[in-house]
């Protein structure tokens, strides 16, 4: 099933950037890395297709529903089915982790079932701990964000989006500030939510991890989408070459 139809869609600021035209098409059950120079347009992208933002030119369908016509109804819907990682973590510093990670299944919910939740959160700690344990990060289950440092910050909002029961994930450059091993252990979570048959969208600097850990690389340049395939056929072409020799190389291997 087609989850994401984008038909020369774009997004255009007040000041002439964003994004210029992209068409491609998302199922259910990819790994697609979007890659790219910084400010060709990733993060806009990401934004469109959780209904952040809207196309200001071309078609976006999410979930089948046309963006431009979209109800607030059906965009409240379409948001719980949406889990999103920002570059920001956007996690809520004065509560703790295990609440923040409880926030990833009340998109969408009545502040009636919010507070409920919030109050009573013991109910859902195994789960919760499950994920935090994948995740290196479950001896920090009861702690306030506040007092974790920008990489654990950023694995409590993967967290939250695990524990989410969303179809697709979308991910802002996640592993932008964790160690190596964490970001291995941060791609090989979202890898195994497309073995669940989960669709997993993710912005990416660094080639290698793309390469790797994706099977299908989107890459955009000057706000257009200038290669669309497996990682085997982005790094024999001009666009890797490009991209490759100003500097988002990082840890290719030589
Ligand atoms: N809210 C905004 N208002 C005006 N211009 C914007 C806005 N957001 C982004 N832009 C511009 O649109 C272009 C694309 O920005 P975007 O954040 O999508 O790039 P990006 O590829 O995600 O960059 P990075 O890799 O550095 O995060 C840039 O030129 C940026 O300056």
């Amino acid at each position: 099933m087609k989850l994401v139809v984008a038909n020369n869609v774009s997004k255009i600021y007040s000041n002439g950037q964003g994004l210029k035209s992209a068409s491609f098409t998302i199922s259910e059950g990819e790994f697609v890395g979007v890659v790219g120079q910084s400010g060709v347009g990733k993060t806009t992208l990401m934004r469109l297709l959780c209904g952040a933002i809207f196309p200001t030119g071309g078609g976006l369908t999410l979930f089948g529903i046309d963006m431009s016509t979209v109800t607030r109804g059906e965009l409240r819907k379409l948001r719980g089915r949406i889990a999103t990682v920002y570059q920001n973590h956007n996690v809520i510093p004065c509560l703790d982790v295990r609440r923040n990670v409880i926030l990833g299944r009340l998109a969408g919910a009545s502040w009636y079932e919010t507070i409920r939740r919030m109050a009573m959160p013991a109910r859902e700690t195994g789960e919760i701990r499950e994920i935090l344990e994948k995740l290196n990060i479950d001896d920090k289950i009861s702690e306030r964000c506040q007092e974790l440092s920008g990489g654990q910050q950023q694995r409590v909002a993967i967290a939250r989006a695990l524990y989410s029961q969303a179809d697709i994930f979308l991910a802002d450059e996640p592993i932008a500030s964790v160690d190596p091993t964490t970001a291995s252990l941060i791609l090989v979570n979202f890898q195994s939510l497309k073995l669940q048959g989960k669709t997993v969208i993710m912005n990416l600097h660094q080639l290698d991890h793309a390469i790797k850990y994706c099977d299908r690389i989107l890459m955009l340049e000057q706000g257009s989408i200038c290669f669309d395939g497996p990682p085997e056929k982005f790094v024999e072409s001009a666009g890797y070459s490009r991209l490759a020799s100003t500097g988002s190389k990082e840890g290719l291997p030589q």
